[in-house]
């Protein structure tokens, strides 16, 4: 259940990862877009402020310079006529007509000069006479200016706009101050413009219909516009839309629109420029809208597309949750089945099992996986005995027959070498759903041991009082009998199905099981000793006879092996054996041995190049130890000779006792005569050295008697007869030496 709940949670979540992968990624790609978009449309903008600031500010400083050479103009005229004007009034009157016909014939201009008291004392204004009542220019500023101080230099004043009083037109003054003769001021000189011949040079500069050029005096009163119904001659500015106090230039946005301003540096007129930008803004918001359309476009195209995947990958995940849990009951169904479950492919490699199947089989699941069912690796057996290989399994079976196989009864070997019998069934798998095989198998083991049990003649083996074993052709065990379950400790239940031999001890070598086998596979038959180990870990020699059964067709049916326990009697046979051979008092080898040994040694030399050495040795004065300190003490010495004799030599070599204080020492694998020489040397200077024996120091030494085979006889018999007589020649040369017995002798 728990495994299920995993299962569709699993799908759940990789679902919902999937929509939240797909709606990240789309809201990525949309914000991208839209960063891109807005930078653009934002850096558009940008430039396009910039140009059209750096457009408005051309246009100011075109129309500035204008005015600077329309203003230098006038002023001109104005320093002209102050000249004329000492002429005298007809002089003066002749020059402004033709002023008016020159220069200024493009102009509405009105000429004028005034008295220092503020008398009109000439006009000349078209459609406008000298009034009956003279008019005062007192308190206009172009006179005040030049009144209040008369010493003023000569230089133009332009003066506030002002409505006329003569025409009632809004009229802006250009003055200069007259003087008489001796530079007294006598009137003031007045050019009265109607300013809007001052926009009128805006035609100069290239302005848009749109754009509003507007011009202010010193007061920030409009002097004129080129737009006089928004901007109306003597108002002001309002809002925003005027210049910033203090600047005398600028540029800057107002209400999405460019402003650019200029005070004159010389003049008292600031110039305004409200930039048209219309066609500039048109053409960008067409490019935006553009930009919008290309990032807008593709972006519903995408949202359409996410929307039918989310759908789609809802439908697609109830689906799988659907299918995820019927696959679920089905595996949990199978893999709880008592019955083993295999599934291969085409070519029969295994591709799924079930908890039954890697439990009957003894292999792990995950091992199994891959394998291939159809191998002729595994070892199964059919029921006659004979072997079973890959070509006739059931998988095998199914894959080129295409039918199904029933109730085939084999037996698996496990990998730990026990044996299971199987009843095992196969079938086909529909290409639908991938083809391949489907296997199921049950243990049928206790069925199958009892059945053969029953035919191998269980009442004879049972009652056998030797340990039997039964195998079958691969070596399983079949059945033991009683004794075995004595003999060796394992009850039935624990030794059947178990390899055969389990129970060694390891004692042996390789070789030696290699030749039992081809012993086995020759004659049928081995017996000999072999140790095996009881369940307890005590090794035991057995005498083991294994024999081989055949069926009708010769084939290897079984084989049966009857232990006896053989321990005891080979402990026997040993210490007897060893009774008979070797000395009581000092353990050594005895004369028989003694006999053997060389007999054995001189018929291996003979064989090869070595030669044999034999050192009779007679302790010297021995019957006086005896006399004086007893038997014992006697005895106690000759163990310790034993002893130091044994210490001079190989393990190869042999030490023996032939009677009373008579010694031996049999050397094999001597090559010089010098090889002995150094022996017999030791064994004088050894036995010359004390001994303590019961806390009595005794001295004695030792006469030896040296020969060599072959150098000083061929056969046992003229060996030791020649060694006798040298060793007696040692004694009768005064003991505590050794001679070497004589070539030929
Ligand atoms: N303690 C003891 N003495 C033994 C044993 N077998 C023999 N003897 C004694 O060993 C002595 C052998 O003496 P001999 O070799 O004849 O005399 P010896 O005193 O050694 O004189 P030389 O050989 O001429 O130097 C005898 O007295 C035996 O009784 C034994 O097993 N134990």
């Amino acid at each position: 259940m728990k495994k299920k709940l995993q299962g569709e949670q699993g799908i759940a979540a990789r679902e919902s990862r999937s929509r939240l992968m797909i709606v990240f990624f789309t809201v990525a790609i949309m914000v991208a877009i839209w960063a891109a978009v807005a930078t653009q449309i934002h850096l558009n903008r940008v430039r396009q402020a910039e140009s059209e600031e750096a457009d408005a500010v051309a246009k100011v400083r075109a129309y500035e310079q204008a005015l600077a050479r329309q203003v230098e103009l006038f002023d001109a005229q104005l320093q002209a006529l102050q000249h004329e004007w000492q002429e005298g009034p007809a002089m003066f009157a002749q020059t402004v007509a033709e002023l008016r016909k020159g220069s200024l014939r493009h102009y509405e201009i009105s000429v004028a000069v005034i008295d220092l008291e503020g008398r009109m004392v000439f006009l000349d204004a078209p459609g406008s006479t000298v009034p009956a009542k003279p008019l005062s220019a007192v308190g206009r500023d172009y006179f005040d200016y030049f009144i209040q101080a008369p010493s003023r230099s000569n230089q133009l004043f332009i003066g506030e706009l002002v409505a006329s009083r003569l025409s009632g037109r809004m009229v802006t003054p250009f003055a200069r101050p007259l003087r008489d003769e001796n530079g007294h001021l006598s009137g003031v000189l007045a050019l009265v413009v109607y300013p809007e011949y001052l926009v009128r040079l805006g035609g100069f500069i290239d302005l848009e219909e749109a754009d509003r050029l507007i011009l202010l005096d010193r007061n920030g009163q409009v002097v004129t516009s080129t737009h006089p119904e928004l901007f109306a001659p003597g108002s002001h500015l309002s809002g925003a839309a005027k210049p910033r106090e203090g600047q005398s230039k600028g540029v800057m946005l107002v209400d999405d629109q460019v402003m650019a301003w200029k005070s004159l540096r010389d003049y008292p007129f600031t110039i305004v420029l409200q930039a048209s930008n219309s066609a500039d803004r048109r053409h960008s918001r067409e490019i935006e809208r553009s930009y919008l359309l290309f990032a807008g476009l593709p972006l519903l195209g995408m949202l359409a597309f996410v929307a039918l995947l989310l759908r789609d990958l809802g439908q697609r995940g109830q689906a799988l949750r659907k299918l995820a849990r019927s696959e679920l009951l089905a595996a949990s169904v199978v893999n709880a089945m008592a019955e083993g479950v295999i599934r291969t492919d085409g070519a029969g490699i295994i591709l799924d099992v079930n908890a039954a199947a890697s439990t009957i089989l003894g292999i792990e699941r995950e091992f199994l996986i891959g394998l291939s069912a159809v191998s002729d690796d595994w070892l199964v057996i059919k029921p006659d005995g004979g072997e079973c290989l890959g070509a006739d399994l059931p998988a095998s079976l199914v894959l080129r027959t295409g039918k199904p196989q029933k109730d085939i009864t084999l037996g698996f070997v496990r990998p730990d070498g026990s044996r299971v019998w199987l009843n095992t069934s196969a079938r086909p798998l529909a290409a639908e759903v991938g083809g391949g095989v489907l296997m199921s198998f049950s243990d049928v083991t206790r069925v199958m041991d009892s059945v053969l049990e029953a035919s191998l003649g269980s009442a004879v083996v049972q009652a056998m009082a030797q340990a039997v074993v039964v195998t079958d052709r691969s070596g399983c065990i079949v059945r033991i009998n009683p004794a075995f379950e004595e003999l060796y400790g394992y009850t039935r239940r624990e030794a059947v199905g178990r390899p055969a031999g389990f129970y060694r001890a390891d004692r042996h070598d390789r070789e030696f099981y290699r030749r039992m086998w081809s012993s086995l596979a020759e004659r049928g038959h081995w017996e000999g000793e072999v140790w095996n180990r009881h369940r307890n870990g005590v090794a035991l020699l057995v005498w083991a006879a294994i024999s081989v059964v055949r069926d009708e067709a010769g084939q290897v049916a079984h084989y049966v092996a009857l232990y006896q326990d053989i321990t005891e009697k080979k402990r026997t046979e040993e210490e007897m054996w060893f009774g008979a051979n070797h000395d009581v008092l000092t353990q050594l080898p005895n004369r028989r041995l003694f006999n053997d040994r060389l007999d054995k040694a001189l018929a291996v030399a003979e064989r090869g190049a070595e030669k044999v050495g034999l050192l009779f040795i007679d302790l010297d004065h021995f019957k006086p130890v005896n006399d004086t300190y007893g038997h014992a003490v006697g005895d106690g010495l000759l163990v310790q000779v034993a002893g130091r004799l044994t210490a001079l030599v190989r393990g190869s070599d042999t030490v023996a006792r032939l009677a009373g204080d008579e010694f031996v020492i049999l050397l094999t694998g001597v090559v010089t005569i010098d090889d002995v020489r150094r022996v017999a040397d030791g064994v004088v200077a050894a036995l010359a050295q004390p001994f303590e024996v019961e806390a009595t120091t005794l001295e004695i030494s030792a006469s030896v008697g040296v020969v060599l085979f072959p150098d000083h006889g061929h056969n046992l018999d003229a060996l030791v007869r020649a060694a006798d007589r040298a060793m007696y020649q040692a004694k009768a040369a005064g003991r505590n030496r050794y001679v070497m017995a004589e070539t030929g002798s």
